[in-house]
């Protein structure tokens, strides 16, 4: 097979530029599932418009929900831009057929929604969905009272025996492996019977920021929530049965997409401001604030949104990613081109990512003269001179966005298959284009 090679761009001054980030993948496709089962339309403004969003959104449309999906919308309230109108389905409708792709929050999210459904629902996708843990949402399903068909090992492909209604009620499940097992069982359980109580027995689960997310969002939905955030119990999040409230939500800009472009800051020693970074948010980017401000940089509100400025000089950093392990590859990269050695832990769930993260990292960035190794739970990474060289991504969107932060630095870095940054960032190689281009930066 050849390989399409994208000659990623060195900078040649300090960035200086203002970026508009799209959507969150994360509230995106949480909007999608709360409107869906909702018991009237609701909006969604400023949708991200991905690979994963789509599947999402054609997942949906396959179990009769309506996705109208409008630009330059004059229906009020939050301006111009596009803006999808969800309308529910009232009875979400099998036989269908969905494709997960290998977007963690389709194939965690959806089969909860499935069972729902008055009819069987085929699951299927990308040949790593096959490898990615999927037993937290299928056991759990299955102890709640539905009937699924898998593989033999608990995976895709799969069919869900939907009956129009699940019992729900308490389960016991390891989400030590990913936090969107809780959270694709808190999404449905609302329109559970008995709702559902979710008690993880296993070790720590990582990625708390997006259960947060999901919680705050069902509540924002009329749902009745009960949390460890709150207080509540260790380990255990319940959701009561109800009906779920249409909204009109606008979506955050993607703050885990920005890791890339506040690292050109500190990469070139230059500033780059992202547009309408949230005051508040459970999103897990808005932790790049601290973590690059000890890596060196230093941030500020202004009028526009967040700025980040660099010196030119990175330090590495002893950073614990378990909550926000999806920023790792582009903090993996800048932390190659600091000026002391980086320990980043707590990540070992990152194996059963979109790849193998922790591997791939380590291999790609050695191949180029680095020197990263592997930890039980993390990395060590140890700046060294690198130079250029083919850099693999596995169909790994964030693979991709590292590799081009070490071509701001490092001339002859060609990225492999660049275009797998359209699972959350379609536009990834015109908006770094335009960063490093100052007359289109300052638009
Ligand atoms: O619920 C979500 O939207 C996500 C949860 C996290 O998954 P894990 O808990 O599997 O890491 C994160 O890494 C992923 O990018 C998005
Ligand atoms: C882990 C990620 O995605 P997914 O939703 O496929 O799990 C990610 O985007 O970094």
């Amino acid at each position: 097979m050849t390989e399409t090679l994208w000659p990623a761009p060195v900078a040649t001054t300090a960035v200086d530029a203002t970026v508009t980030i799209p959507g969150s993948k994360s509230v995106t496709n949480r909007a999608l599932i709360l409107a869906a089962l909702a018991g009237e339309p609701s909006w969604v403004r400023r949708p991200l418009r991905s690979r994963d969003s789509q599947l999402m959104a054609d997942g949906l449309r396959a179990l009769g929900v309506g996705i109208e999906e409008r630009v330059n919308n004059s229906s009020g309230g939050t301006g111009g831009g596009e803006a999808w109108r969800i309308i529910p389905a009232g009875q979400l409708r099998g036989p269908a057929r969905v494709d997960v792709g290998n977007a963690g929050t389709v194939m965690r999210f959806l089969p909860p929604l499935a069972v729902l459904a008055d009819g069987p629902v085929h699951f299927d996708g990308d040949p790593r969905s096959y490898e990615r843990p999927q037993h937290g949402v299928i056991d759990s399903l299955r102890a709640l009272g539905a009937r699924i068909e898998d593989d033999g090992r608990g995976g895709f492909p799969l069919t869900v025996h939907g009956t129009g209604a699940l019992d729900g009620g308490t389960v016991e499940l390891d989400a030590s492996s990913s936090s969107q097992f809780v959270s694709a069982l808190l999404l449905s359980g609302a329109r559970y019977n008995q709702g559902v109580e979710i008690r993880n027995v296993g070790g720590p689960v990582p990625s708390l920021p997006h259960i947060r997310m999901t919680v705050d969002m069902l509540r924002l939905a009329g749902a009745q929530v009960d949390a460890p955030q709150d207080g509540g119990e260790k380990d255990v999040w319940r959701v009561t049965p109800g009906a779920l409230l249409g909204r009109d939500l606008v979506v955050e800009p993607d703050l885990s997409n920005a890791a890339p472009f506040f690292a050109a800051a500190l990469v070139t020693g230059g500033r780059v401001t992202v547009r309408d970074w949230p005051k508040h948010t459970t999103q897990p980017g808005d932790q790049l604030r601290e973590i690059y401000t000890r890596m060196g940089g230093s941030c500020r509100f202004t009028d526009d949104g967040l700025e980040f400025s660099g010196t030119g000089v990175i330090h590495g950093i002893e950073a614990d990613l378990h909550d926000v392990g999806e920023l790792t590859p582009v903090i993996a990269a800048v932390a190659a081109l600091a000026d002391s050695e980086s320990h980043l832990s707590g990540i070992a769930h990152l194996r059963l990512h979109e790849t193998d993260r922790l591997a791939a990292l380590a291999k790609e960035i050695n191949d180029l003269g680095g020197d990263v190794s592997e930890t039980e739970d993390g990395l060590r990474i140890r700046p060294r001179p690198l130079h250029g060289g083919v850099f693999h991504t596995y169909e790994d969107h964030r693979l991709a966005t590292a590799a081009a932060v070490l071509g701001l630095a490092v001339p002859g870095i060609q990225v492999e298959n660049v275009a797998t940054t359209a699972k959350t960032l379609p536009d990834f190689p015109a908006m770094w284009a335009a960063l490093l281009d100052p007359t289109a930066a300052r638009d």
